[in-house]
């Protein structure tokens, strides 16, 4: 078999590999991209970020009609899930026919459906749609993402995960009257938030003190409160096994405070991490690969200068944008000879927790600050006293802004309540350009809008 000379081979098709696969095939490269889905967008598309949300968006427009009355619309709609299922799978394909379109623009660019391994650090075979192929690189991004982690607990099977819930045509299509999840994560408490706006009665199992493990206390402490009554955190358990019942149900059994329990639900979702997915052959290299994944550096080289790890893969910071950035970081430094002329920001990259309310932060908080012996001067406004937020009652949550002592530069947020997540986007545009709470201080955002508070809470200093 021949080898095919390319310039970029990218495992993987999603965040993490399609910018840099466009960027370097614009600049004239000749690029491979390689996903079994033989589509891009990887996991973010397929049964992440953008399923999740289309299911969240419509779970938000039907727990607001709770204030309709106030709002001078009486009247009720009742939840139909089969149909907010058949509209997450419509944006879903929405967004496949989109990408393809971008692809099928560049004519030279090829999209593989297949699996690639390593055969050597500039080799590697593709299996798919042609049988076996194989491309001798110049460069390579291995973008290769993560999957569920299921953890080898007895019954796990009878699990579902966000995989199934997400996926295009999941398989659930019906509201479970009792859905109990285990793991008080990103997915486990987005999801405990959709369900529960929805009508469903969620049970929510976290082992340890807190949910959102690795986000600020202090945050968690402001959303906790905020979250649908529906929604009952059980902290402290051990989830030992899963049983079914002849009708169906489910049973989780489990220890709190050293006692053995069990819980009974109509459905059980397990959502207690992601883990890297790793390409075959990957091992003989020499590349270093730690607990969250492939050991990068701010440059994404791996031991191999000509070998970039970008995304979930690298577990630096699992998000699509970030992704999305590192595999640009990644083009840059290839289109530079391998020799790093960009460098991705682990730090000051805004992130949201989708549930209902969302919470969202970005840079330096408290909890990192103290861990760091960094002393902050913060800024606050609370949403009680925002336009907005009394239009539309949702006057719960705050902006925090963290500041430098001294400098007053900007360096740390949260934001907990409303537009949470379009918020964090402007204050890390903020953080980035290196503005200080001067700046943000003179800067009259619009009214009424939620981003005014922005400014009110760096003049909550002077
Ligand atoms: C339920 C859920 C909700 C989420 N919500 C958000 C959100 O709201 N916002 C956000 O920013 N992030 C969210 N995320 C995280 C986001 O999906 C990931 O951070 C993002 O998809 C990472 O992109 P990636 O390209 O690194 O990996 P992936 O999207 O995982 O893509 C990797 C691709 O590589 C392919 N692949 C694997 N092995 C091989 C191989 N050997 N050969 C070829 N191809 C291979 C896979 O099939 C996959 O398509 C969510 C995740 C989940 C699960
Ligand atoms: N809004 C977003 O940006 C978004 C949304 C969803 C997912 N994601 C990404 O997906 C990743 C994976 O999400 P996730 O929620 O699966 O993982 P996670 O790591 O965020 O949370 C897993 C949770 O499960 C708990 N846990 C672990 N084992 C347990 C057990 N046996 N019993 C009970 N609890 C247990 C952990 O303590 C933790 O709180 C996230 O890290 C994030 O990067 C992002």
């Amino acid at each position: 078999m021949a080898d095919t000379e390319v310039d970029l081979l990218t495992i993987g098709a999603g965040g993490g590999a399609y910018p840099a696969a466009f960027r370097l095939a614009r600049a004239g490269a000749r690029v491979v991209m390689v996903d079994p889905k033989g589509v891009m967008s990887g996991n973010c598309l397929y049964e992440g970020c953008v399923p999740s949300k289309a299911v969240r968006e419509t779970a938000a427009l039907y727990l607001d009609q709770e204030k309709f009355q106030h709002l001078g619309l009486p009247g009720r709609i009742c939840p139909d899930y089969a149909a907010v299922v058949a509209h997450k799978d419509a944006v879903q394909n929405r967004r496949y026919a989109q990408h393809a379109a971008e692809l099928a623009a560049v004519p030279d660019l090829r999209l593989i459906q297949g699996v690639a391994r390593f055969i050597d650090a500039h080799t590697v075979q593709v299996h798919g749609e042609r049988g076996d192929e194989r491309f001798h690189c110049r460069h390579i991004i291995i973008a290769s993402g993560s999957e569920v982690f299921v953890p080898p607990l007895p019954g796990a099977e009878l699990a579902l995960t966000s995989h199934d819930l997400y996926k295009p045509d999941p398989t659930l299509k019906n509201l479970p009257a009792h859905l109990v999840i285990i793991g008080g994560g990103y997915i486990g408490l987005e999801t405990a938030s959709f369900f529960a706006a929805l009508g469903s009665q969620v049970t929510l199992l976290q082992k340890g003190g807190q949910v959102l493990q690795g986000m600020d206390p202090g945050m968690v402490d402001q959303l906790v409160p905020l979250l649908h009554p529906r929604i009952h955190l059980m902290m402290g358990v051990e989830v030992e096994s899963l049983e079914a019942t002849a009708a169906g149900k489910r049973i989780v059994h489990y220890r709190r405070d050293g006692m053995s329990a069990q819980i009974h639900a109509d459905v059980v979702v397990l959502a207690v991490g992601r883990r890297p997915v790793l390409p075959e052959g990957l091992d003989g290299l020499g590349i270093v690969v730690d607990r969250h994944g492939i050991s990068v550096g701010p440059d994404l080289r791996t031991q191999h200068p000509h070998i970039y790890a970008c995304g979930d893969v690298n577990g630096r910071v699992p998000l699509f944008h970030a992704a999305v950035r590192q595999s640009l970081v990644a083009a840059h430094n290839i289109l530079g000879g391998d020799v790093p002329m960009d460098y991705a920001d682990f730090v000051n990259v805004p992130t949201t927790i989708f549930t209902l309310p969302a919470a969202a932060s970005i840079g330096i908080t408290p909890a990192r600050a103290k861990a760091a012996n960094i002393e902050l001067v913060t800024g606050h406004y609370a949403f009680a006293e925002d336009s907005r937020a009394q239009i539309l009652e949702r006057m719960d949550g705050e902006i925090r802004l963290f500041f430098e002592p001294g400098s007053l530069r900007l360096v740390g947020a949260w934001v907990v309540g409303i537009d949470a997540g379009h918020l964090i986007g402007e204050i890390g545009m903020a953080i980035q350009g290196g503005l200080s709470a001067y700046d943000l201080a003179r800067f009259a955002d619009q009214h009424p809008m939620s981003a005014e508070g922005i400014g009110k809470a760096a003049r909550s200093l002077f």
